[in-house]
């Protein structure tokens, strides 16, 4: 059955696959999934046939036959759910791989998700200086204990799976904002991850639509 996402029709990352789509095209290109794209606007998602699909008229969503799906995170673990090769078949490293899907999204991505949304929205407020060293001080945290836990090892636990998926595309976020610099152990996971073909195929696929479209 045909799986068709969508994305933006022409991405803010200017093509650097820091939209929220990456992550799903990667885990398709990781399973072997071929899928179509729906490009949208910023319009667009907003209006009634896109909101049916997303309740928060964003992207991506994720369709196939009868299942609509929105939620990048969701959307992945589905796709891991119904393909093998992105979670372990033993139950308990599945588990443990499920945790750090989670800590992917709720623990590490919200702070670096935040700081790209102050320096956008609240440069001109007086609390920016206090917010962002605030934010900056958090996201170091975060780092230092990821960068400890991951140690020497290649990914997250054990093969790779689809909770590095998550990590190395929250990551790359922080990557693109200059605050990697310090942690050359999560560079050098994200570069193992970019060496990865099906990583590639997706980057090059978001890429092909960023430069398809003409310049305003
Ligand atoms: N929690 C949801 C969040 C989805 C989301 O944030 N979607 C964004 C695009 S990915 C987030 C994103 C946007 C831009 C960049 N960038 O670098 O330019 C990176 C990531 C969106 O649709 N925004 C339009 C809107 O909210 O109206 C998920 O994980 O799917």
């Amino acid at each position: 059955m045909t799986i068709t996402i969508t994305a933006f029709e022409r991405s803010p990352d200017r093509g650097r696959g820091l939209a929220r789509d990456m992550r799903v095209r990667w885990a398709l290109e990781e399973v072997g999934q071929p899928y179509d794209v729906r490009l949208v606007s910023f319009e667009a998602m907003k209006q009634p046939a896109h909101k049916a699909l997303h309740p928060f008229g964003q992207i991506p969503t994720y369709e196939e036959g009868e299942l609509a799906l929105f939620e990048s995170g969701a959307i992945v673990f589905h796709i891991a759910e119904r393909h093998a090769g992105l979670l372990p078949e033993d139950s308990n490293g599945r588990a443990r791989s499920i945790a750090w899907m989670f800590a992917a999204l709720n623990t590490v991505e919200p702070p670096i998700f935040d700081r790209s949304l102050v320096t956008i929205l609240e440069r001109d407020q007086p609390w920016y200086e206090h917010r962002l060293r605030a934010l900056d001080d958090l996201i170091r945290k975060r780092l230092d204990d990821l960068s400890a836990r991951l140690g020497a090892a290649d990914w997250l636990d054990g093969a790779f799976s689809a909770a590095d998926i998550l990590m190395v595309t929250v990551l790359r976020r922080a990557q693109a904002m200059g605050i990697l610099e310090a942690y050359p152990s999560l560079a050098a996971y994200i570069a193992r991850a970019e060496a990865r073909p099906a990583y590639q195929r997706a980057f090059a696929a978001q890429l092909a639509v960023f430069n398809a479209v003409p310049p305003t």
